[in-house]
């Protein structure tokens, strides 16, 4: 196989078949086995000339027999600039031989499997009788977080924030279904059940004095150990889960800087050894992990493989 391109990823890739693969990874990360999951903290380079940055993820899951690395630039670009945010491409190899097998389009897979898992973060945290959803943000991840959250729960109101009036727009034009846009954040959020942060943002957006008692946090945004999204007050009233303890003690501006507590990794939950606080305000820092991504790529490459066998 050599290079799968952004439209093969999209139609191969489903979230009916993504989440649960995605949810037994974390799940598997959280125990430590090495045998299942060894996933070192990412590296990082700074790209200083262009507002960027390359990561470099690799992976290995040796009992599933899947060896991966995703190469991903993030850069922290002026609002209405026509280049991408974030560019990625996954590789995946063969343990045994060390060849690589494929090389895929990292995009769609950094865009579904991050809303992916919000969703599981969500699933898990936000209070049963939930009605409303606030997503902060209307790029690429405010998008795919749109589409996974509302196939997957029955939100009577999804609200959208952006600090662009087009990105706005553009948005409420793009989704199939009913949206509520709103001019500041606190319009947004004020009683909302579930917030999905998804900016660019570096400094707090999301204060805790308008998050209602109880809510969901799924913090997306602010992956630098000096970017924020959520406020102190935040990060420190809530029970902060997240995806991985060293990588937020390396990476999350919102953990480090706080000072708040981390209770637990979300693949903890997924396990049952760490319980899951539905009835507090949650906070689940993402920043994304390479076994996310070694799982996605192999189920692109498993649904590309059985049917090129079957032509
Ligand atoms: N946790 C993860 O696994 C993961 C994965 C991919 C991307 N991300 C991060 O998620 C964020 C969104 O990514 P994307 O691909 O949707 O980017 P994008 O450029 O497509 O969208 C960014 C959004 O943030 C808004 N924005 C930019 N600066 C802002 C500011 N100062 N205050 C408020 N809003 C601002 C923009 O208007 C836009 O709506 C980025 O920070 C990215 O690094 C995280
Ligand atoms: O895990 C990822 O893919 C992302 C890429 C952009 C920055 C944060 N982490």
């Amino acid at each position: 196989m050599d290079k799968t391109n952004v439209h093969e990823v999209r139609r191969l890739l489903h979230y009916r078949e993504l989440i649960p693969r995605l949810e037994e990874a974390l799940g598997k990360f959280s125990r430590r086995d090495s045998a299942e999951v060894l996933q070192p903290v990412r590296s990082s380079v700074p790209l200083h000339k262009h507002r960027g940055f390359m990561l470099s993820m690799p992976t290995y899951m040796e009992n599933s027999g899947v060896l991966s690395t995703k190469l991903v630039c993030f850069y922290n670009r002026e609002e209405g600039s026509s280049l991408p945010a974030v560019q990625a491409s996954v590789l995946l190899m063969d343990p045994e031989y060390g060849n690589v097998k494929a090389v895929m389009d990292g995009e769609v897979i950094t865009c579904m499997r991050t809303a992916a898992v919000s969703a599981i973060s969500t699933k898990l945290l936000m209070r049963p009788e939930a009605e409303v959803l606030a997503i902060l943000g209307t790029g690429k991840q405010a998008l795919s977080h749109y589409t996974v959250f509302t196939e997957m729960f029955s939100f009577k109101e999804v609200r959208v924030w952006s600090r662009s009036g087009q990105g706005l727009q553009r948005f409420c034009q793009s989704v199939s279904g009913p949206v509520t846009p709103c001019v500041s954040v606190e319009e947004a959020v004020r009683g909302a059940d579930a917030i999905a942060t998804v900016t660019r943002s570096t400094e707090p957006v999301l204060f805790g004095r308008w998050v209602k008692p109880g809510a969901h946090v799924a913090a997306v945004g602010a992956c630098r150990p000096d970017w924020r999204e959520l406020d102190d007050a935040l990060m420190r009233e809530a029970v902060v889960y997240v995806d991985s303890r060293e990588g937020a003690m390396s990476e999350s501006g919102d953990v480090i800087l706080s000072g708040a507590e981390m209770f637990a990794e979300l693949g903890d939950v997924v396990n049952g050894t760490k319980p899951a606080h539905r009835e507090k305000t949650t906070v689940f820092k993402s920043l994304g992990m390479g076994v996310q991504d070694a799982v996605s790529a192999q189920l692109v490459y498993d649904k590309w493989t059985a049917q090129a066998s079957k032509q």
